[in-house]
């Protein structure tokens, strides 16, 4: 079918996420955004999958839409690039994927209708950019980190041509945005040789083949960070944030126990969809847990890829801890609907690792936040969180292993969190803030309409 014939039709729009629920999630709720707006959509996936989360989401989101289709790659076995030394799971798929893209050809070419356009994620932007001059495919990309990080990725290649060596530095300077501490940025990007910073470069110089940048953010959350990407050559960024929850997780939670919580009395606890701290501190924590006096809800996980996380939750925290804590708390071991918990009444705090989309559920749901970033854009997106007022952070506890934070240091925090008045009344206003900018038919409905209508009239 020609363009011209496909004119008049709904446009038929692709998704396709790189690894990690961090980055599914995201692009599955934009799926149903466009579906719900009247377009035609498919989502590209890439099988087998990193996690066994990443299967079990993408079965239930196909279930419940069932007009939305699917497109899946088998990866190909990776021919690894020897200046790709990187162990961790994640960057392995991402490699896969990259490696793997090719095989989006044949799929592309037979579908009828045509895309009118496709949304890829920022990762591997690069080795589809051929896929899309090929086939003229309008592309477009959601970034699902915030502005904060974005800005600093995608002022990366001139911050290192200009810098001899930024580990020595305190803090940079991206152009309009307010300095971001050294010690907030992963190491592996301070260095130049690093197969990472040569992604992030690549796939920043990709970003000038797209038709737009849409972003998971609300420009009251970052309105300098989102002005500053605009003022620095990313001027086709758009706002869509807070992305609404996608209809399965609407369903009923089974967690009989949360219901019989007063408001506001119950602590959340989850450190994203990848395990991030050892054994060591997790016992630690659980010690303060325990001190603090909060009720709690943990989802707990230990191993990076939750397939091969298979500890049991009593050798992981103790069964004494189990059994001291059974009447103040539940541990779910593996996966919990996390945007249904932190929407409950009886949740009244949120000890999170910062990954993006948990910090935007947070602020759209007004759950004040311990900020623990142990990884990646994690602490960047914390600056955020402690600049909006959503919650505390200790710089001091460093990344992930650095140290040990004890069980008296963090009890400490975490009774701080829960007598914090302020903080209480400004979540409030956050959340209101949100509220406000997707109901008031906001930036980025209009934003999302002009796309949509863009699209018809290709
Ligand atoms: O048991 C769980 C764990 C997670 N989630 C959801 O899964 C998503 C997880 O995303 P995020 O909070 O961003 O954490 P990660 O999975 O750790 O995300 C990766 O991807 C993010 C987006 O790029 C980065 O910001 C993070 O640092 C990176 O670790 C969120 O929507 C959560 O609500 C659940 O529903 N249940």
């Amino acid at each position: 079918m020609s363009k011209s014939e496909n004119a008049g039709q709904r446009p038929h729009v692709a998704v396709f996420p790189c690894a990690g629920m961090g980055h599914l999630l995201p692009y599955l709720r934009l799926a149903a955004m466009l579906h719900s707006r009247g377009c035609a959509v498919s989502v590209i996936s890439a099988h087998p999958t990193i996690s066994d989360a990443e299967s079990r989401s993408l079965s239930s989101f196909f279930s419940l839409y069932p007009q939305i289709r699917s497109l899946e790659i088998q990866l190909l076995p990776l021919k690894r690039n020897p200046r790709f030394t990187n162990d961790d799971p994640f960057f392995i798929q991402r490699e896969s994927i990259g490696n793997s893209i090719h095989l989006l050809r044949p799929l592309l070419a037979s579908l009828s209708p045509p895309l009118s356009a496709i949304f890829v994620d920022f990762p591997v932007l690069t080795e589809f950019s051929p896929i899309a001059a090929d086939f003229s495919l309008p592309t477009y990309t959601l970034i699902v980190t915030s502005a904060r990080f974005f800005s600093l990725m995608a002022h990366l290649p001139r911050l290192l041509e200009q810098e001899d060596d930024i580990s020595k530095k305190s803090e940079v300077c991206v152009p309009h945005l307010d300095p971001i501490q050294v010690s907030s940025i992963p190491p592996q990007m301070l260095d130049r040789r690093h197969f990472f910073v040569e992604t992030i470069t690549s796939n920043v110089a990709s970003l000038s083949y797209l038709k737009g940048v849409l972003i998971n953010t609300f420009t009251w959350l970052e309105p300098e960070a989102v002005e500053a990407l605009k003022r620095n050559g990313v001027d086709h960024i758009l706002p869509i944030g807070p992305l609404e929850a996608i209809k399965a997780e609407e369903s009923d939670m089974d967690l009989p126990w949360l219901e019989e919580q007063a408001p506001k009395s119950v602590l959340f606890i989850s450190f994203g969809s990848r395990g991030a701290h050892t054994k060591e501190q997790l016992r630690e924590f659980a010690a303060a847990l325990e001190k603090s006096g909060w009720r709690f809800l943990w989802v707990l996980k230990s191993g990076k890829v939750d397939r091969e996380d298979k500890e049991e939750t009593e050798d992981i925290l103790g069964s004494s801890f189990l059994e001291r804590t059974k009447n103040r708390g539940v541990v779910i071991k593996g996966w919990a609907d996390q945007e249904r918990i932190l929407a409950h009444s009886a949740i009244g705090g949120f000890v999170s690792h910062c990954g993006w989309n948990s910090v935007v559920e947070a602020a759209k749901l007004g759950v004040p936040v311990l900020a623990w970033p142990p990884h990646g854009d994690q602490r960047v997106n914390a600056e955020v969180v402690e600049k909006v007022e959503l919650g505390l952070w200790v710089r001091g506890w460093g990344w992930a292993g650095e140290r040990l934070i004890g069980r008296d240091e963090i009890a400490e925090k975490l009774i701080e969190l829960r007598n914090d008045e302020r903080l209480r009344e400004r979540v409030k206003e956050v959340r209101e803030k949100a509220r406000e900018e997707r109901e008031s038919g906001g930036i980025s409905e209009t934003l999302i309409r002009d796309l949509i209508h863009s699209l018809k009239i290709k």
